[in-house]
């Protein structure tokens, strides 16, 4: 499989394949790697994945992806992955074996598809326990090192630092949005005392940080001496990995392959939803991508208008949902590439405008008039809406659900209407309640459960440095601990 970038003009070398883009992270013109056409997954490979295990399924798709790694070291990756050991956070009751089951609110109607009972307690160890293992075997192939620098509003650090923690020939240099998480996020990751860790709180929102982490990488010359890697969603590997979780969903939620099934998807720097389109381009029977936003909502703004309108910092609202208090989402580039017909000048053109600060305006386009073949929907939740979500869902189900997973299900229930009562909507839980206990008290006067493996966490010393949002002195804190 080789791949392109969403901007037309790869670099060297000119037909990248997984490995070397898994170490690459962002393309040399800017843009985002994507497989140079999806591949087509037909009746008979539904059929044959429908009864595989976790690790099973993510070897076949996998393998679709990854085609320079022998298929025996990518199964055996899979399956150190994949493991309930890992993945040991399910609720009591449901099934630790399946790794993201499905524990339904109305059975066979609307469930959460679980994605967070790995390590960190969010979606984002599904593809980041994959990473840290793809980092170790691809490193020690080439003889190489990396330094991941990344960008967090909570939850990507933790996973990252837990999947890299002590890993040979890896460091981690984190940026976290200074003041704007959970306590129980920045313990997560403040916390970890491991040598080849490094936090930067950054005295500002998300989209700063991410800022900096790409104009670190647009530094060719900085990226190749200091040997600069991702590991937020711009790394294609992270989306890949995502990408398995919608057919297990799939498969968990039906008993056919004749069925669909929406999913409804919290959404903030759009990876996680992007993961689903590329499943539905892959021929996944998805009747709906439902998206949902929290205050931040400009990407529900686009879908209901056509128009792209990133806001600043200053416009960027602090939520209660704090993961997803982005406002410059890094994934939609992917998903208006195949909008625009896979044209790379129309994506180039469009994200000059985003570069330099302006809004995009494709409402009177001939692609956006196509935008209904893409089958997406969307809604956005406030504070108020996501108290009550929580409060609803634990009263009527008695499930406890964390803020983001709530902005979906608001969502979801605002949508489930427009869906045929035969398919099975599944609102993506990607996150425990732990993480953001504060608003979990406020919604339901009581804690949630700490895990045992967590409990005590926040009362660990922690070690993180503060700095402004400023490239040359984060250039300079890398360059100073290589
Ligand atoms: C808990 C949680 N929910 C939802 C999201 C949004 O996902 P995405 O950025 O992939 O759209 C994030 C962050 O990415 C998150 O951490
Ligand atoms: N919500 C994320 C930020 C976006 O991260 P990405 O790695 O998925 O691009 C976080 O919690 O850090």
């Amino acid at each position: 499989m080789k791949y392109i970038s969403t901007r037309g003009h790869v670099g060297q070398p000119a037909n990248p394949e997984f490995c070397d883009i898994l170490l690459g992270g962002l393309a040399p013109d800017g843009g985002l790697y994507l497989p140079e056409s999806y591949p087509r997954i037909g009746r008979a490979e539904l059929d044959a994945w429908r009864s595989l295990s976790y690790a099973g399924l993510a070897f076949e798709i996998l393998s679709r992806f990854i085609t320079d790694i022998p298929a025996a070291d990518l199964k055996a990756i899979c399956d150190k992955t994949y493991t309930a050991d890992v993945y040991r956070h399910a609720r009591p009751g449901d099934d630790t074996a399946k790794i993201t089951p499905v524990h339904w609110l109305e059975q066979g109607r609307l469930g959460l598809l679980e994605l967070s009972n790995g390590p960190t307690l969010a979606f984002k160890d599904m593809a980041m326990q994959l990473l840290g293992n793809l980092f170790e075997y691809v490193l020690a192939k080439r003889g190489e090192s990396i330094n991941i620098l990344g960008a967090t509003s909570g939850d990507t650090g933790s996973a990252a630092e837990y999947a890299m923690r002590g890993k040979q020939g890896v460091r981690v240099f984190m940026l976290s949005p200074h003041g704007k998480m959970s306590a129980f996020q920045r313990a997560q990751m403040y916390s970890l005392q491991d040598e080849n860790i490094f936090n930067i709180a950054v005295t500002g929102m998300f989209d700063d940080a991410q800022d900096i982490v790409k104009a670190v990488s647009n530094d060719l010359e900085f990226k190749a001496k200091y040997k600069i890697g991702a590991v937020n969603s711009i790394n294609w590997a992270r989306v890949a990995a995502q990408v398995v979780y919608y057919f297990k969903g799939y498969f968990e939620a039906t008993t056919s392959n004749d069925q669909q099934v929406a999913f409804c998807v919290p959404s903030g720097n759009f990876g996680n939803i992007c993961a689903g389109h590329i499943a539905r381009m892959m021929g996944l029977p998805v009747a709906k991508l439902i998206l949902a936003t929290n205050e931040n909502d400009v990407l529900d703004e686009f879908f209901r208008t056509g128009v792209y309108r990133p806001r600043k910092t200053a416009e960027t609202r602090v939520t209660s949902s704090p993961s997803m208090d982005i406002s410059k989402a890094s994934n939609f580039e992917r998903f208006v590439f195949d909008l625009v017909g896979r044209d790379p000048r129309k994506v180039a053109a469009l994200w000059t405008e985003v570069d330099a600060g302006r809004p995009f305006d494709l409402s009177a386009s001939a692609e956006f008039a196509r935008i209904g073949d893409f089958a997406f929907a969307s809604g956005s939740s406030s504070h108020a809406d996501r108290l009550a979500t929580i409060g609803k869902v634990f009263e009527q189900y008695g499930v406890m659900i964390d803020t983001h997973t709530a902005d979906g299900v608001k969502v979801a229930w605002e949508q489930i209407e427009t869906i045929p009562a035969d398919v099975p909507v599944l609102v993506l839980e990607t996150a425990l309640p732990v993480k953001f206990a504060e608003t979990i008290r406020e919604a339901l006067g009581r804690d949630p459960e700490v895990p045992a493996d967590l409990q005590g966490l926040e009362a660990l010393p922690q070690r993180v440095e503060v700095m402004a949002p400023d490239l040359e002195q984060i250039k300079r804190f890398i360059v100073e601990r290589v």
